[in-house]
Formats: C-alpha cells, structure tokens, sequence
C-alpha cells in the first residue's frame, strides 16, 4: 500500500488538491482519510466548552488512533473510521467501515507534525497558499459550509489559528518532498502527482 500525506494550512487547497488527484484515477483503487476525523472525542464537554477547544493544536488530535488506523490498514485489515462534526464539534457515534486500498491519501493541517505519522507516508505533499488567501477562503467556506459567523472565523484566526500555523504547520514544509504553490489552480503539479501514484499502481 502506497501512503500519500497532504498537508499545508488551513483554506490551503488540500481537500481541492485530493479531489484532483482523484479524478481520473481509479476510485477502487485509492482511499482516503482525513485528520479531521481524528479530532478526540469531547463527549465530556458541553457544547459550548467545545467551541473553546483550540483546533489547530496537535494535541487536539488523535495521532495514536490514526497512525494505529494507518498501520491496521497497511496490514490489509479494514478500520472503523470515525465521523467528526465542524457543527456539533465532536465526533460522531457512527463509523465508516473502510478498507484498505492500493493507494491511501491522508490529508490534515498537522499530519507532518507527528513523527510516526510523516514516517509512514511514502510521498509527502505540502500545499502552500499565502495567508490572506487561506483567511479568505476561509471565511467563505466556514461561513457558506460550517455554519459559521464572521467574527467567529475573525476571532478563532486571531485567537489560534494564526500562531498556531505558524508554531506547527508552517515549519513542517520542511518535511514535505513535493510542496504545491496553491494561490491559483495549478494543474501542473497536479498532473505530476498523478502520474507518480500512476506509475506505483501499475
Ligand atoms: N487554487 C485555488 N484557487 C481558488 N480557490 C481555491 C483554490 N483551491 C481551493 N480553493 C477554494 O478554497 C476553499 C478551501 O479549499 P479546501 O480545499 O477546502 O482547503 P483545505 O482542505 O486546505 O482547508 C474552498 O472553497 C475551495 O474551493
Ligand atoms: N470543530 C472544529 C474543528 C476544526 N476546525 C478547524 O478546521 C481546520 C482544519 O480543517 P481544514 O479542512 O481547513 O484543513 C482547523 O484550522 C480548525 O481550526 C473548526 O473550525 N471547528
């Protein structure tokens, strides 16, 4: 199983780029999986102490589960993925039942920030936008898709999101073997990619 991690700062493009790759390839062969889902479950929180969690943290993630996942999938058995909510801000009670495929996309803001986790990505992906770009996507996307209202996307920037790109998401395009210049479409780094998982699926 070939491992492809996608990473770069929130409103970057990654799920855009994944989506792009995607197409033209064949879907049985290539599976997904997002950071997002891994967010830990808060059960234990009212609603309103969740939306006081900082996202863009790692220790908001949980890596042990998804590098468990990772490696369960590699070994040719299926996993439970869990669902996460951007309304409710936690995880779900059900579960996708996935299985392994030939290629495995995992995507998130924080993946390069965990050793296991960039250690067992075979390509490493970073996919750059500047920041006023990603706050503007941003906005639209919270705003149009998660239910969100200005001045929270402008406080959470503020607050977390910001710092926190730049103490542990920014630096780890050091890590990344491909980085993708993402202010605008650009097909040429996609048509790379996908020749690269072309070749190793054939
Ligand atoms: N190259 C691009 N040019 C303009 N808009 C883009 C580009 N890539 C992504 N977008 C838009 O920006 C928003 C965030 O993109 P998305 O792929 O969800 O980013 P991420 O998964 O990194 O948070 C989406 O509305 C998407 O359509
Ligand atoms: N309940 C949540 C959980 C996460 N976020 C934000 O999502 C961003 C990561 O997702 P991308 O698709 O943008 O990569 C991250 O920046 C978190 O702030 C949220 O708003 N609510």
């Amino acid at each position: 199983m070939l491992i492809i991690g996608i990473a770069g700062g929130t409103g970057s493009g990654k799920t855009t780029v994944v989506n792009q790759i995607l197409n033209q390839l064949p879907d049985n062969e290539v599976g997904i999986i997002s950071q997002d889902s891994y967010y830990k479950a808060t059960d234990n929180l009212s609603y309103e102490e969740r939306t006081k969690i900082n996202f863009d943290h790692p220790r908001a993630i949980d890596f042990e589960l998804l590098v468990n996942h990772l490696m369960t999938l590699k070994s040719g058995d299926y996993i439970d993925q869990p669902i996460y909510s951007f309304v409710t801000h936690n995880r779900s009670k059900d579960t996708i039942k996935t299985h392994p495929k030939k290629v495995i996309i995992v995507e998130g803001i924080l993946i390069f920030n965990n050793q296991k986790l960039r250690d067992l990505c075979d390509i490493k992906i970073f996919v750059h936008a500047d920041a006023d770009e990603r706050l503007i996507r941003r906005v639209k996307r919270d705003i149009q898709e998660r239910g969100r209202d200005i001045n929270e996307v402008l406080s959470r920037y503020q607050d977390t999101l910001k710092p926190m790109h730049e103490q542990f998401i920014e630096p780890t395009k050091n890590f990344a073997d491909i980085i993708i210049p993402n202010d605008r479409y650009n097909t040429v780094a996609i048509d790379i990619v996908r020749t690269v998982i072309n070749e190793k699926l054939t």
